[in-house]
């Protein structure tokens, strides 16, 4: 058997047009364009590639994007104070702070700064809470992209056995909790987690976000099971060049699993994609009008 691989880059590229169309028809109807700041502070080269690519589908979708750069010297209250300039800025619905920040900026006191109403990652414990008692919220982009994939190629999740390995609060808290409300069995595996290959053993459903290059080996996985891989790793490839990998070894997966997705093309284009929608979500919100439905 060889599994389905999931084409999250194709998925994200109706979600990314389906955006545009709402934009389109905020502008034309209501003369009304949603905007998403993007804070990024430091030079680390992937995050730089993860702005550009952003900011790149924000326009491309019709919104107004503005990022901000910040050294990766910059103070707490230098940061606390670009987030306060977002907040009161009428023409931006969603700020994103990409993380992780430098040691001596508060993660938590950045994050808590943010106006939920405009907290397009879902990070707020606001969002958070909301959520996970079942009240509307900004849901975290990557996990809301996984769900995406999920229901698309199993329809109903109840009763299955999902397992999330990796409990951050960014990738696998909310993995579990979005899953748990699609009423799958959730188990959340950690680096505490006994006989952690019996557990996936388990699972209809695998969600792979620990950060450890292809760690979820094929024998661990249950024939026929869905394995998502949110993983981003880049390694040492044979000719000294770096290549991409998940958390998942994706050729040995590939044999036993019903359906995968591949690294790069799979969860991360649909992280973007659900940012953007999230960012159009957002805008109606505060600005009290309905989503279009296009
Ligand atoms: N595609 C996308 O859009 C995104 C991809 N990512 C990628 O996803 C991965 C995870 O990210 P993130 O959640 O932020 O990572 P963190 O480092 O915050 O969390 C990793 C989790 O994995 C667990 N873990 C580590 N080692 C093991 C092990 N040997 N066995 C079992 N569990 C283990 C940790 O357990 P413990 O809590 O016990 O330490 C922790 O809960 C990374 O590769 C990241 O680059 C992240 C965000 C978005
Ligand atoms: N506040 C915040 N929110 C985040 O959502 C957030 C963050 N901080 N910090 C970093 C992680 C990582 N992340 C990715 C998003 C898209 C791709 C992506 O588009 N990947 C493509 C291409 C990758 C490439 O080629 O470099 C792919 O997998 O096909 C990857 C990773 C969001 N994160």
């Amino acid at each position: 058997m060889t599994a389905e691989i999931i084409d999250g880059k194709a998925f994200a590229e109706t979600v990314k047009a389906r955006v545009g169309r709402q934009v389109e028809a905020l502008k034309k109807n209501h003369d009304f364009t949603p905007g998403l700041a993007v804070v990024l502070v430091g030079e680390d080269p992937a995050s730089q590639v993860y702005v550009r690519n952003k900011n790149k589908s924000t326009v491309a979708a019709g919104m107004k994007s503005e990022e901000i750069r910040l050294a990766d010297t910059v103070s707490e209250e230098e940061v606390l104070a670009v987030v306060h300039r977002l907040n009161d800025d009428p023409t931006i619905h969603g700020i994103l702070v990409q993380l992780p920040l430098p040691k001596q900026v508060d993660e938590m006191a950045v994050l808590d700064a943010i106006n939920p109403e405009k907290d397009v990652d879902g990070f707020h414990v606001i969002n958070t809470g909301r959520q996970a008692v079942g009240l509307p919220a900004m849901v975290p982009c990557t996990p809301l992209g996984c769900i995406m994939m999920l229901k698309d190629r199993l329809g109903d999740l109840s009763g299955l056995n999902a397992v999330v390995v990796g409990r951050s609060n960014i990738v696998g808290k909310p993995m579990a909790s979005l899953l748990l409300a699609e009423n799958c069995t959730v188990t959340i595996a950690h680096s505490r987690t006994k006989d952690l290959p019996a557990v996936v053993r388990g699972a209809d459903i695998v969600v792979a976000a620990v950060g450890r290059p292809e760690m979820v080996r094929g024998d661990w996985i249950k024939p026929g099971a869905t394995v998502i891989d949110v993983g981003i790793n880049r390694i040492e490839g044979e000719n000294g060049k770096t290549r991409l990998v998940g958390d998942v070894a994706f050729d040995e997966a590939k044999a036993v699993a019903g359906a995968i997705t591949p690294v790069p093309g799979g969860v991360g284009p649909m992280t973007i994609a659900c940012l953007l929608a999230n960012t159009v979500t957002a805008a109606c919100r505060q600005a009290g009008l309905e989503e279009p439905q296009v």
